[in-house]
């Protein structure tokens, strides 16, 4: 176990020539659950891709479990992000989805029956996602996300598409992640989520 998760210091990204990140800060400690809020291109996705390993620092650093977030087997054993949309297996029905990701990992946080269940999905298990709609397809992306074992949640905007009620039982099921010693960090701009959460801003200002 790490007291601090996460630890960025004095970050800066560039993307296409212009800073978007400049000498931003931040300290996650393990259990924390954390929003970061701002609006429009900000910054919030770029600092979740690079808390994820997929963007390079222009300088400073960034640490995850104490050492540079690599894209590798041994990191994503720890980490389950949700970004964009995942690429859906075309064939598969949504349970099929979520028996397939039951099935890769050796202790799934659930099986995909209580995922269905935990996600409102039950009734639309045996359609294909392109087949749900927005906000069931959101789920189903939460439903795998939340399967996987990790120790740590990187989420992208997790409330896309979904409706007041299920954006509430989001707010639940991450505090229950977290309550368990889970971490999280989201990009969000849903106002309920980051009110339960320490807001930062990629500015590294507390929001
Ligand atoms: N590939 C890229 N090349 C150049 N600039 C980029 C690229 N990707 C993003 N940007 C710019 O970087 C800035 C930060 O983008 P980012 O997606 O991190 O913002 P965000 O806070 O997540 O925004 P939103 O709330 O709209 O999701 C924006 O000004 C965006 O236009």
């Amino acid at each position: 176990m790490y007291d601090s998760i996460i630890n960025v210091r004095k970050l800066t990204v560039e993307l296409g020539g212009n800073p978007v990140l400049r000498g931003m800060e931040l300290t996650v400690s393990t259990g924390e659950i954390v929003a970061v809020v701002g609006p429009n291109g900000s910054g919030k996705s770029t600092l979740l891709r690079c808390l994820a390993g997929l963007q390079p620092a222009a300088s400073g650093e960034v640490r995850v479990f104490g050492k540079a977030p690599a894209d590798d087997a041994a990191f994503w054993r720890e980490v389950a992000l949700l970004g964009d949309e995942p690429a859906w297996y075309p064939g598969l029905t949504a349970r099929e989805h979520l028996e397939l990701m039951g099935a890769v990992h050796a202790r799934p946080r659930m099986t995909a029956e209580a995922a269905l269940e935990e996600f409102a999905l039950v009734e639309r298990a045996d359609s294909a996602p392109l087949n749900l709609s927005t906000g069931q397809r959101q789920r189903l992306a939460l439903a795998a996300t939340l399967l996987r074992p990790s120790t740590l949640l990187l989420l992208d905007e997790p409330e896309r598409g979904l409706d007041a009620d299920f954006r509430a039982r989001l707010a639940d099921l991450l505090g229950a992640y977290a309550a368990a010693g889970g971490t999280v960090v989201m990009a969000t701009h849903d106002q309920g989520l980051a009110a339960r959460a320490r807001q930062v801003s990629p500015s590294g200002v507390v929001a």
